[in-house]
């Protein structure tokens, strides 16, 4: 397949590039930035782009791209350089970036006083969307402007005989005028890339995959209800034989109301034979029992989840031999340090559903992960495409500790009993009033807080609950949903009257950072 590949010096748009790409159906692969090029990784390979950074080209360490490139590209292979990529390729070429007094960050007018193709079709003056504190001094050998900002600030610089061409603003960001299109005209025009990504194309890769690594052998999938461990259970059943397939589900008491029966049912709706739910209720509430501190917590449950994977893969005879097939995303794999970006500093340990196991299989080469080349949206449209329901498709993400980080401190049946059914009336009142879908995650949180309050003229002793919703790219930032004040007002007097524990409902308008999402 003809392909873009993306070389990541760990601008926050990086992802967006790559996306972007995607939407007109050209395929790209995000790499390091300081990957040396083989002539193996550029099969297929029509065009690169040098991302953005935080860096600056002129630290010490900041990371270059293999020179290798430059010669490509003057034989033919056609390179763009976004923000930092543009202030490398000018400065590996002769050329001078200095930090300027003048910085542009957002909305900045640009117009280019020369054709180039990469704005064919494109109004001579728009405004395009900056982010940068360095600027051009001087074009490098053989680069021309074609562009500058209002401010007078070269916007677009080009080699055309080298086939370079680097721009200064961030055609990704939806905010820029006619960035599509430029992304567009370099992708299709300028490296004549075949749009050949597909859905159908796609699908049809991962079902063959799938069919050729496990080669008759038995797959376990840990599955948890969720978007990315439902639609890989439905690749595996479409893809298999259903009785090679098991699908272990761990009720950890911990789960939304009903969930359980849900995940069964919609497994079985995919065809699935080998559904092993694992009531491990006891095995998680118990250890959790007078425990408080939110690490505390969390190290129980990945302990929990690891040593009942463990048993349970044993007790009911899964075959030792069989695959590990796991939800791992796009995003994930680049996030965990693919990319050069700085590493995040771990502000929760997130629950790592079955490391030894994994490490074990992942040595053997017995894990597979079919949506690892896929953003999120695009396993959504997958699952839709295989048959999976809407209501899971667009299910709001939930984490592995379950309601346990929704319960500040102390955990007791009874609280999660509370939470379970005030947290379902305001899903489902959300779904009925159309908001569910405009927002990227809701959930409520059962505070260890009580207030006083008067019901039927007697006073009341009741919990405090908070409602939460945000909304998010990927979870990594979140703003605070502006919800209608009248949805609020209603849901809040449904849910304090149909909970009789709960006395008092407040709204969460803290947005990530500095909060985080959930509240342990
Ligand atoms: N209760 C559970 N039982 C079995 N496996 C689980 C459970 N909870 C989490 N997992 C495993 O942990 C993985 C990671 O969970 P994560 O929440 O990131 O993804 P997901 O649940 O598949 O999708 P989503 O992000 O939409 O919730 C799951 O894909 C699943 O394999
Ligand atoms: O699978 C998971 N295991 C975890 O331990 C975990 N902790 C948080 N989350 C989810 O991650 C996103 C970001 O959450 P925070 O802002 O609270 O860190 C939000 O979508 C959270 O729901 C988790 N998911
Ligand atoms: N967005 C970017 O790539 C910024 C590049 C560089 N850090 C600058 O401030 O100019
Ligand atoms: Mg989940």
């Amino acid at each position: 397949m003809d392909k873009l590949l993306i070389l990541d010096y760990g601008s926050q748009t990086t992802q967006l590039i790559g996306r972007r790409i995607r939407e007109f159906g050209v395929f790209s692969e995000i790499l390091p930035g300081n990957t040396q090029i083989t002539d193996e990784l550029l099969t297929g390979v029509k065009g690169i782009i040098l991302s953005g950074s935080p860096h600056s080209v002129n630290d010490a360490d900041s990371p270059e791209p293999d020179h290798r490139i430059f010669e490509l590209a003057a034989a033919g292979l056609p390179v763009l350089g976004i923000c930092y990529g543009l202030q490398r390729m000018t400065q590996l070429h002769g050329g001078s970036v200095q930090a300027s007094d003048h910085r542009e960050f957002g909305r900045s007018r640009i117009r280019y006083n020369e054709t180039h193709p990469l704005f064919a079709g494109i109004p001579e003056s728009f405004v395009s969307w900056m982010s940068h504190g360095d600027s051009i001094i001087q074009a490098g050998e053989g680069f021309r402007v074609v562009a500058e900002s209002e401010n007078g600030i070269p916007a677009c610089l080009a080699a055309p005989d080298k086939n370079m061409v680097g721009i200064q603003f961030h055609p990704e960001v939806s905010h820029c005028e006619h960035g599509l299109e430029i992304l567009k005209n370099f992708a299709l025009n300028i490296c004549q890339a075949r749009a050949e990504w597909s859905l159908d194309r796609i699908l049809d890769d991962i079902t063959e995959d799938i069919r050729r690594t496990t080669d008759g052998k038995p797959v376990l999938l840990l599955i948890s209800g969720g978007v990315d461990s439902t639609v890989v259970a439905g690749l595996l059943l479409r893809a298999l034989d259903p009785e090679l397939v098991h699908l272990m589900y761990i009720d950890t008491g911990l789960m939304r109301l009903n969930e359980t029966d849900e995940v069964v049912r919609t497994l079985e709706s995919l065809g699935a034979t080998h559904i092993h739910v694992v009531d491990a209720r006891d095995r998680f509430l118990n250890p959790l029992e007078g425990v408080s501190d939110p690490e505390e917590k969390r190290r129980i449950i990945g302990d929990a989840f690891i040593e009942i994977q463990q048993h349970e893969v044993t007790a009911r005879g899964i075959p030792e031999h069989a695959f590990l097939a796991q939800g791992t995303l796009y995003t994930d794999l680049i996030e965990s340090g693919k990319g050069v970006g700085k590493h995040a500093a771990v502000i929760k340990s997130h629950h790592n559903v079955g490391s030894p196991l994994v490490i074990e299989k992942r040595e053997a080469g017995l894990v597979i992960e079919p949506l690892a080349s896929l953003y999120k949206d695009e396993v959504r449209a997958i699952g839709t495409k295989i048959g999976i329901s809407d209501a899971v498709v667009h299910r709001h993400p939930f984490p592995g500790p379950g309601l346990a980080i929704r319960i500040p401190g102390q955990i007791t049946r009874e609280k999660i009993a509370i939470l379970q059914q005030a947290d379902d009336i305001y899903i489902r009142e959300l779904k009925a009033r159309g908001l569910y879908d405009e927002i990227w995650q809701a959930f409520a949180v059962l505070l260890p807080v009580r207030s006083v309050g008067v019901a039927g003229d007697a006073r009341e002793y009741g919990y405090v609950l908070a409602l939460r919703a945000i909304i998010s790219r990927d979870g990594m930032t979140a703003d605070v949903y502006p919800m209608p004040w009248d949805h609020l007002l209603e849901i809040s007097a449904r849910i304090t009257n149909q909970v009789r524990q709960v006395g008092r409902v407040v709204y969460d308008v803290s947005s990530k950072p500095p909060a985080t999402i959930e509240w342990e």
